[in-house]
């Protein structure tokens, strides 16, 4: 049987970027996007933007929704301040196997803990399993009908403080409608889209910051 394309990208890391430079993983699997095989990741251009919201943050405690091949979790883990942690989350555990050996070639082992499982599942586990009180910063980029239920999820569990900062990936493309209008008409939101495309493409898409009030 041949490879998946998370094994092929794993590969291009393994041979174009150097162990413990998160820099030069980020780089190897954006070349490797744009010249080889499309793949979701964020990408080059909204990770940007993500590394801006990430600096701005400055999270002590940050949940990622959907590691997949984990390189939104590179991104967000080269950013993070000492001591930080960032929890990512993942039930395909073909991607899990991929994304974790990524984690480490860029040496992030000991800020990142990546969890197999359904986010619905986990959520609710957060604080009791991993000591969690609040998160500072949740980056969504799952199935985009799970957005708006873990959401809720996370509200109803307590996982998000006054400030807590939401940043979903896809809002336009392939586009998470019901989540989008959740945080653009509720009182306990304050949300602001940034207009971007969708990675390796010249099609529309962005990510929407969103701001819990408490
Ligand atoms: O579909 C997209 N993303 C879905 C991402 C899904 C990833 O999150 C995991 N997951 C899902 N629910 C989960 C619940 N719990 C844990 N992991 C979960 C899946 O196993 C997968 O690794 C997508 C599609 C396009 N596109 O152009 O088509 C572009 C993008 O940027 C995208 O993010
Ligand atoms: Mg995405």
């Amino acid at each position: 049987t041949g490879s998946t394309r998370p094994q092929r990208l794993l590969k291009a890391v393994q041979k174009n970027a150097s162990r413990g430079d998160p820099q030069s993983v980020i780089s190897a699997i954006d070349r490797f996007c744009h010249s080889s095989e499309w793949a979701m990741n964020v990408g080059d251009e909204k990770g940007v933007i993500l590394d801006s919201v990430v600096c701005e943050v400055s999270p002590g405690c940050a949940l990622e929704l959907g590691t997949y091949c984990g390189y939104s979790t590179v991104r967000i883990g080269r950013l993070l301040p000492p001591g930080a942690k960032l929890i990512t989350l993942e039930f395909n555990p073909d991607y899990a196997k991929v994304a974790r050996q990524v984690i480490d070639f860029a040496g992030l082992q000991e800020k990142v803990l990546l969890v197999e499982g359904p986010s619905g599942d986990l959520i609710p586990k957060m604080k009791e399993q991993y000591g969690i009180t609040t998160f500072d910063l949740v980056f969504l980029d799952h199935w985009k009908d799970r957005y708006l239920p873990d959401t809720k999820l996370l509200e109803e569990c307590g996982l998000l403080r006054k400030g807590s900062i939401l940043l979903a990936d896809n809002v336009i493309c392939p586009g998470t409608p019901d989540y989008l209008a959740y945080v653009r008409s509720s009182p306990r939101y304050e949300s602001k889209y940034f207009k971007s495309h969708l990675e390796y493409t010249k099609v529309e898409d962005g990510l929407e910051k969103s701001i819990f009030l408490g």
